[in-house]
């Protein structure tokens, strides 16, 4: 069971991956795990319908020609069991932190609350949203995808509130603050 549990949502380019990435390397490695809910959701896709899985997983025009798809099949999964994406995603966990890199749903955020905030014992679980406006993110790579940026995967959570909120818009020092507000937030728990 972990001791501080950050739950990452934000849009499409916003950077998650890079903020966690930069968030990962001022911790110890010991004490921290990167979690993509994605990761169990393409391995198993990628079986299904004979795809290359590195592939899904990287920032690639390939995950892009996939993703509508591949959304829509994890939403039938999830419309069964919930949990499920994140019970696989975290069921070799041992670290103490984990950073949850691409939370897209409610069902997500009940899934960590209830599992990893229960009892005495609490470990801390936030909610940190990502955002860069739509201009940085096009330089990102990221266009407008009907179905897809109007969906439940990039919206669901457009309403939820959040605990911290990082503005990623590429001014570094703004970042740099925001990431040693989360590492001071984390050792506190961590160490606490
Ligand atoms: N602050 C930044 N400075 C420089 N490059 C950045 C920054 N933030 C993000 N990027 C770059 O923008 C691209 C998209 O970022 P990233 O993959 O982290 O977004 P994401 O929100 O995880 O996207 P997706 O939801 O599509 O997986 C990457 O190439 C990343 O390296």
């Amino acid at each position: 069971m972990p001791k501080v549990v950050l739950l990452f949502t934000g849009k499409r380019k916003s950077g998650k991956d890079y903020v966690v990435s930069k968030l990962k390397e001022m911790l110890k490695p010991e004490d921290c795990s990167i979690i993509r809910l994605s990761a169990p959701l393409k391995k198993q896709y990628s079986i299904e319908h004979n795809l290359d899985y590195d592939r899904l997983l990287d920032s690639s025009p390939y995950k892009e020609a996939h993703r509508l798809q591949m959304i829509q099949w994890g939403e039938r999964k999830r419309e069964s069991d919930p949990g499920y994406f994140c019970r696989l995603a975290t069921e070799e966990e041992d670290k103490p932190v984990w950073l949850v890199s691409d939370c897209r749903r409610l069902s997500d955020v009940e899934y960590f609350k209830s599992h990893c905030s229960t009892g005495p014992a609490h470990p801390s679980c936030v909610l940190v949203r990502v955002s860069a406006s739509d201009e940085v993110r096009r330089s990102r790579g990221w266009g407008w995808v009907g179905g897809v940026d109007d969906g439940p995967s990039e919206c669901a959570l457009d309403e939820v509130s959040c605990d911290y909120h990082v503005i990623n818009n590429g001014i570094d020092e703004q970042l740099d603050m925001k990431l040693k507000e989360l590492k001071n937030f984390i050792e506190y728990n961590n160490n606490g």
